[in-house]
């Protein structure tokens, strides 16, 4: 792989920015890499974990001469971030984020960036429920897709040395409007979060159940739900208040779905019951299909009591 960027700098080094920071390090795209975070404890982590070069808890220290400054924190964030890293930011440097919505990061980090930087939002569509900078590995990013959200007029040479960045670390790129793309997630990722916190905590409050058969017996469908209900409090408060209109406005298709659904089961009506089930069986082959997962049982988990072989 060829060295694509003298400096990259790693604003916030959790799950995303440590993920990255490994495929730098594996493919060896950039000559030095400078990771900075607010927390001293997460920095000292990043470095006993060698995910870059040097090391800061300023990310206007950070982003001095860097070609490449790539923002991986919660969306909440990305304001304070564009704030404090404007004034130093490179000629010519491409400046770009992960985060979980496009329209408000780009209405926070935007009316920040100086006329002489190419500000390219970006959000690639692989996580885990984890975070933080141990959780990070090399290749999240491998056949997943990463989506960019360009403003009209975004230099063509800076777009294309950003998707062949993302392309070295096997993504995908396409690129489409903000608020297309908060639409999209939010049916795809972030209503999906959303019932599996209000699946999980409804469970929590029928205290009846909560010590015992809930956890006992979470061999069956909850427990898929807990993996999600275990992501990060403060990125996923982020996304809600950030992606407020589209989540909305899916929560109330949703819930005019389930009031379908629930007239179906209460009046026995099992045609409709059969018809929806059908259908939602086709879509995940689907998804099978275009590789975006495999087909084995329970995500291909091998049960904890499996030997080893
Ligand atoms: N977790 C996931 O599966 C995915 C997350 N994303 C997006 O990526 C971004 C980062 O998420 P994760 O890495 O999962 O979160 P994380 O919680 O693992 O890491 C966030 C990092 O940001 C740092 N941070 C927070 N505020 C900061 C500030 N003001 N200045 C500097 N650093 C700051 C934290 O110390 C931490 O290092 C979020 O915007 C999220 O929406 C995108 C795709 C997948
Ligand atoms: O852990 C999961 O199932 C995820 O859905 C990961 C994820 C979380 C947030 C994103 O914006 C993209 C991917």
């Amino acid at each position: 792989m060829t060295m694509q960027f003298d400096r990259i700098a790693l604003i916030g080094i959790g799950l995303i920015g440590s993920s990255i920071a490994h495929d730098i390090k594996r493919l060896g795209l950039a000559k030095e890499v400078i990771v900075a975070t607010r927390s001293a404890d997460t920095l000292k982590r990043a470095e006993e974990l060698r995910l870059g070069d040097r090391y800061t808890t300023s990310s206007s220290e950070a982003v001095k001469d860097a070609d490449l400054v790539i923002v991986s924190v919660p969306v909440g964030a990305s304001e304070s971030v564009a704030k404090e890293v404007a004034s130093n930011l490179k000629v010519g440097a491409i400046v770009t984020d992960v985060g979980s919505t496009k329209a408000s990061v780009i209405a926070q980090m935007q009316p920040h960036m100086p006329p002489h930087v190419h500000f390219i939002p970006g959000h690639p569509l692989a996580g885990t429920e984890k975070s933080g900078p141990d959780a990070g590995f090399a290749g999240l990013f491998e056949g997943r897709w990463c989506i960019f959200t360009p403003i009209a007029g975004t230099d063509e040479t800076a777009l294309k040395r950003l998707r062949r960045f993302w392309e070295a670390l096997g993504s995908k790129v396409d690129e489409m409007d903000p608020e297309h793309h908060d639409k999209v997630l939010a049916i795809v990722s972030h209503l999906p979060h959303i019932i599996a916190y209000n699946i999980v905590g409804t469970a929590d409050d029928l205290e009846a159940v909560t010590e015992s058969e809930v956890i006992k017996y979470s061999a069956s469908g909850f427990r898929d739900f807990t993996r999600l209900a275990a992501s990060d409090p403060t990125m996923w408060r982020d996304v809600c208040l950030h992606n407020k209109d589209a989540i909305l406005e899916m929560l109330a298709r949703f819930s005019e779905d389930l009031a379908y659904l629930q007239r179906a089961i209460r009046w026995g009506e099992g045609d409709k019951i059969f018809d929806l089930f059908t259908r939602t069986r086709a879509i995940r082959r689907s998804i099978i299909q275009a590789g975006q997962d495999v087909d084995a049982p329970d995500f291909g988990r091998p049960h904890p009591l499996e030997k080893k072989a």
